[in-house]
């Protein structure tokens, strides 16, 4: 079967998915975890296939979870799955070399994002079209924040109206992720933190309370809710 979903897309989601997930607790690795009686990653690879500009997909597996990766997609969506590495830089590297030629603008999405509106996608992709060179999606910070220092001793409030909270997909020109990755030292959480090292202007677009990353078990019964609901 190819791997292309719309032939006439231009953009190439990478997927990092193969993460242990140690603050979700002990179970198989996250991406693999049930929501709703799914793996975590078939939700967030059916979200991404039904967004319209999306032409190929790459997940970065568990090394030992390939072919079991293979077969679960299969239903779902043409997808390209390589192994991931020991850290998520590295499982995004594997993906990103494993693009077929063709699409400009490249997304990473991580499989933990698992209940991301294809309308997100749409709207980080959107703005790369635009000419932007790396786009992230960003919710403002609701909490106040506190920098505290030695013995949880508060040392200061901080200004929260510069924060935000960064989600994926974050979107890149092709060819600035490619150099990002190329150029990369110390591993990174997030690739716009990559491309920001290389001096490459970042751009916030509205993100999604529904592209929460689910990191500990309160994150996955919320999950469960908002699938409930509707999400
Ligand atoms: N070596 C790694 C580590 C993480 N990821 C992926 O990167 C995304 C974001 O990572 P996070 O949610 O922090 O997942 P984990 O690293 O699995 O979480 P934890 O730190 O709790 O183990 C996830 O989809 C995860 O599968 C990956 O592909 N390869
Ligand atoms: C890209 C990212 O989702 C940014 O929020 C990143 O993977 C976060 O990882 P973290 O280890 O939970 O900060």
């Amino acid at each position: 079967m190819t791997a292309q979903l719309n032939p006439r897309g231009d953009v190439a989601v990478l997927v990092p998915a193969a993460g242990a997930g140690v603050r979700l607790g002990p179970g198989r690795p996250k991406a693999l975890r049930l929501l709703a009686g799914e793996p975590l990653l078939v939700h967030a690879v059916r979200r991404l296939a039904a967004a319209p500009s999306v032409h190929t997909i790459v997940v970065a597996a568990p090394a030992a979870e390939v072919l079991a990766v293979r077969e679960l997609l299969a239903p779902v969506a043409p997808v390209i799955v390589v192994p991931g590495g020991a850290e998520r830089q590295a499982s995004v590297a594997a993906a990103l070399a494993a693009v077929p030629a063709g699409p400009q603008i490249v997304l990473v999405h991580d499989a933990a994002r698992a209940l991301t509106p294809p309308e997100l996608v749409e709207s980080v992709a959107a703005a790369v079209r635009a000419g932007r060179a790396a786009v992230i999606p960003v919710l403002p910070v609701v909490d106040t924040i506190k920098e505290v220092g030695a013995e949880e001793v508060v040392l200061g409030t901080v200004d929260r109206s510069a924060l935000r909270a960064v989600q994926t997909p974050q979107g890149f020109r092709r060819a600035v992720l490619t150099a990002a990755h190329a150029a990369a030292g110390d591993p990174l959480t997030d690739d716009a933190g990559l491309v920001e090292k290389q001096g490459v202007e970042v751009s916030c677009v509205p993100g999604s309370e529904y592209a929460l990353k689910i990191t500990r078990p309160f994150d996955l019964a919320l999950a469960e809710h908002l699938l409930a609901a509707g999400g």
